[in-house]
């Protein structure tokens, strides 16, 4: 669904991204796990064209995505820090999103708006929710087009642990439809029952991408932060 080939990007004299080649496909949930610096942000700005490598290709659906803009559609993002006009209320935001889409009349997914209560609060302004409110109204714009793709970056950053629960049992939904999800995480505890892959970089390298119970197998640790662990601190 989404293959990277020897994806490689340098912001001068820094390779952030070393000859990356991964290869994504429906129905997987992969765990983007890295040391602060490894180059996940970067990789997933490279999925989505906001990063255009210095060399490599990424192709989606078969389409090199260097010349195929529409591809951006089906996949909702949720990024690490969600950033809006300050003045906007929620209902504007999410208005904006739709009429940006062009998708305001098809089929909606608005199940986290209400879930995370944010329909009582359509009026608030961005600029005045707490961080968590902010993540909640991310997380709901990323599903609300039904998209085939989700890229969450740190998506349980802020969350509160029933807000927390509600996202990780979307996107256990989600999965089960068969979509591909990304994950980067720092909080693996939250992963252990979402994930089926894990893809691990280190300065910039893919170190590995395999199933987790072939992680689970390689390291003999039970859970996903056990077993990342044993690995940054053995090397696998
Ligand atoms: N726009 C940019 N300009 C210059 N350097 C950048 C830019 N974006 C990322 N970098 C650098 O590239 C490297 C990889 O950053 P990246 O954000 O991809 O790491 P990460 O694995 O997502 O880290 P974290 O776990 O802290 O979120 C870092 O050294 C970072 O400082």
């Amino acid at each position: 669904m989404i293959i990277a080939t020897n994806v490689t990007k340098k912001f001068s004299k820094l390779t952030a991204l070393d000859n990356v080649s991964v290869s994504c496909n429906k129905g997987q949930a992969i765990s983007l796990i890295g040391p602060n610096g490894s180059g996940k942000t970067t990789l997933i700005k490279c999925l989505l064209g906001m990063v255009v490598p210095d060399s490599g290709f990424i192709t989606f659906n078969k389409k090199n995505i260097a010349h195929n803009w529409q591809y951006r559609s089906a996949i909702g993002y949720m990024p690490q820090i969600g950033r809006y006009p300050e003045n906007m209320t929620i209902a504007q935001v999410l208005d904006m999103m739709k009429d940006i889409r062009k998708q305001k009349a098809v089929q909606l997914d608005e199940e986290l708006i209400y879930l995370f209560k944010l329909d009582g609060m359509m009026n608030k302004r961005m600029g005045t929710l707490s961080g968590g409110t902010r993540q909640k109204v991310s997380a709901s714009l990323a599903f609300l087009f039904d998209p085939e793709v989700l890229i969450l970056d740190e998506p349980t950053a802020g969350l509160d642990p029933l807000s927390t629960e509600i996202l990780k049992e979307k996107i256990r939904k989600e999965k089960q439809q068969g979509k591909l999800i990304m994950i980067t995480s720092h909080i693996l505890s939250d992963l252990d029952d979402i994930i089926t892959e894990v893809i691990y970089m280190e300065e910039g390298r893919l170190k590995f991408h395999k199933s987790l119970s072939q992680l689970q197998l390689d390291t003999g640790e039970k859970t996903l932060s056990r077993a990342i662990a044993h690995v940054m601190q053995a090397g696998l």
